[in-house]
């Protein structure tokens, strides 16, 4: 079993994917992506499978690369925005580093580019964020053991403020 040097959890827009390269760049480690190990894993994007096969069987294949990525890698993992949303997911993560990147509406409605690729915001991407923001912030909080502000902060000022936590 291979640890995750840390785990990076965080709304869409908050910058699980830009940040973790990053990171995992400046640490010299792989870098997992739970929604690249999903996309892999049923052969498509993950906007045809909320299409062809609903929200339910996507969480049902989260829940499955989460529990594998925990377990199988060595670098740093991001999972999906709405993966804290399962008890199992959150249960899974107890005893991880795991950095939550916050952001708020403003910065991340500007960061989703209007929801395309994002399923769950291809309509009113702005009410849905919010909706969205509101009601997973107790649960990125709840599983994080660090919070990283990310709001009119560059990636590269964002790394540099992670690398200090992942010294301790
Ligand atoms: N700190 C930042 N400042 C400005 N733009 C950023 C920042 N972080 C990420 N971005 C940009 O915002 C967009 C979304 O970032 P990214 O895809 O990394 O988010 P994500 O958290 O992985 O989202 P998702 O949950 O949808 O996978 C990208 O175009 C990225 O270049
Ligand atoms: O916020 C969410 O629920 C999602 C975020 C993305 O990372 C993907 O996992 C998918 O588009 C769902
Ligand atoms: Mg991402």
């Amino acid at each position: 079993m291979t640890r995750p040097v840390c785990v990076l959890v965080g709304a869409p827009g908050a910058g699980k994917t830009t940040i973790g390269e990053a990171l995992a760049a400046e640490l010299g480690v792989e870098f997992r992506d739970t929604d690249r190990d999903i996309e892999r894993m049923a052969g498509k994007p993950i906007p045809e499978i909320f299409v062809d096969e609903g929200e339910a069987h996507f969480r049902t294949l989260e829940r499955a690369a989460v529990a594998a990525a925990l377990a199988g890698c060595p670098g740093v993992l991001a999972v999906g925005g709405g993966a804290v949303l399962a008890e199992e997911n959150r249960a899974a993560l107890v005893g991880h580093t795991v950095l939550y990147l916050s952001v708020e509406l403003t910065d991340a409605l500007k960061r989703v580019d209007l929801g395309v690729g994002r399923p769950l915001l291809a309509v009113n991407p702005r009410a849905t964020l919010k909706y969205l923001l509101d009601q997973r912030r107790p649960l990125y909080e709840e599983v994080a053991t660090a919070t990283v502000v990310t709001d009119g902060r560059t990636p590269a000022e964002i790394v540099a403020g992670i690398l200090p936590l992942l010294r301790r």
